[in-house]
């Protein structure tokens, strides 16, 4: 992607700075510290109910933070939206139904400060074909791709998309992320929220994921992978290699592993299953052991798998955290001083 400073005049796009939200009881956004630089295009990531839409909201000026600050391009994110800094496609808002969908760009195009030609829009996001045709007659997918020409109407130097491709079949999905790419070619950051992990893993130079209103991995999609384990080794130990009893303890051992499972369906054959955070470490150290792993395999899990172990780790912290405090109120409350479990 380019590099987009010529855009963004260098520096910081964006800021969150121990950003809180808070509705009522519930925490939508936990002390975020974030920062989006030129010509990132950014996936965001979260289960349901994670943050994501709230972060947007706050990124956008929707929302006022409880605690912490925003800044969009070094300014408050209402000044650099009225300057016409900012093009956003949200979930929430209805589109304009009695109106043709060019007069519909037009319009947008008109009253943006930074106002691109329609039909370069139009163009951009794949509906000139449908140009003529009613707002209120068009399909969910459609629909979409009309909103995202409204996050393009003018020549925003960052866009936000909030699970843009929701309701787009896969043939409109892949032109949809060809028409996001040229905007990210042209310079723009981009950042979105998605649920489709593919979408981020090939399209986002850099992977945020959200859970419970934290920032929990910030990296590269191939940085979160590897810090997940996710690269799978399996092979097979046979008796006949003086590895009848695989002592898992030694498996355990190597480097890298996050998980192991070792069955033994066949006589005098083991089955392991290894999941690393260094698979190049683990295979050096098999041999190192003086085992004769057979069938070697190392592959990659994929994002989803990162995604799921990574949100299932900080599921189980939690829990953890939530049974520490039951432990500590009710030792508390009895009144018997016991030493902390963690
Ligand atoms: N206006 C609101 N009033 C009360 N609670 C809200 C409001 N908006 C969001 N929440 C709550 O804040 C939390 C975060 O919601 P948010 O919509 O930001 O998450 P999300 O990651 O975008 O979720 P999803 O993937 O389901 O769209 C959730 O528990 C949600 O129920």
């Amino acid at each position: 992607m380019s590099s987009g400073t010529e855009l963004n005049g260098g520096g910081e796009v964006a800021a969150f700075r121990q950003v809180s939200k808070s509705y009522g009881p519930v925490r939508a956004v936990n002390g975020l510290d974030l920062v989006l630089r030129p010509g990132e295009t950014v996936a965001l990531l979260g289960p349901n109910g994670a943050g994501k839409s709230s972060s947007l909201d706050l990124l956008l000026g929707l929302r006022e933070p409880d605690r912490g600050s925003v800044t969009l391009f070094g300014g408050t994110p209402r000044a650099a939206v009225q300057a016409g800094r900012v093009g956003a496609m949200l979930q929430s808002g209805g589109l304009m139904g009695d109106v043709k969908v060019r007069e519909l760009v037009k319009f947008a195009c008109a009253v943006h400060p930074r106002g691109r030609g329609v039909d370069e829009v139009l163009r951009d996001a794949g509906i000139a074909g449908i140009a003529e045709r009613k707002v209120d007659k068009l399909s969910g997918g459609q629909e979409q791709r009309v909103r995202f020409a409204l996050a393009v109407a003018g020549a925003a130097d960052l866009i936000v998309l909030d699970e843009p491709t929701t309701g787009m079949d896969v043939s409109v999905r892949q032109a949809f992320w060809a028409s996001m790419r040229a905007q990210a070619d042209a310079g723009r950051t981009v950042l979105f929220a998605t649920h489709y992990l593919e979408e981020a893993d090939s399209v986002a130079d850099r992977v945020l994921v959200l859970h419970r209103g934290r920032l929990i991995a910030d990296g590269t999609s191939a940085e979160i992978k590897a810090r997940a384990g996710a690269r799978r080794i399996t092979f097979e130990l046979h008796s006949a290699d003086g590895a009848a009893d695989v002592d898992e303890q030694v498996l355990r051992a190597l480097p890298g592993v996050v998980a192991l499972d070792v069955t033994a369906r066949i006589e005098g054959v083991r089955t392991v299953r290894i999941r690393s955070t260094d698979a190049d470490a683990d295979v050096a150290g098999l041999y190192r052991a003086g085992l004769f792993p057979r069938g070697l395999e190392v592959t990659g899990l994929g994002l989803e798998q990162a995604f799921l172990t990574i949100t299932g780790e900080r599921d189980a912290e939690d829990a953890e955290d939530v049974q520490d405090a039951e432990h500590t109120a009710s030792t508390e409350h009895t009144g018997t001083v016991k030493e902390s479990v963690r």
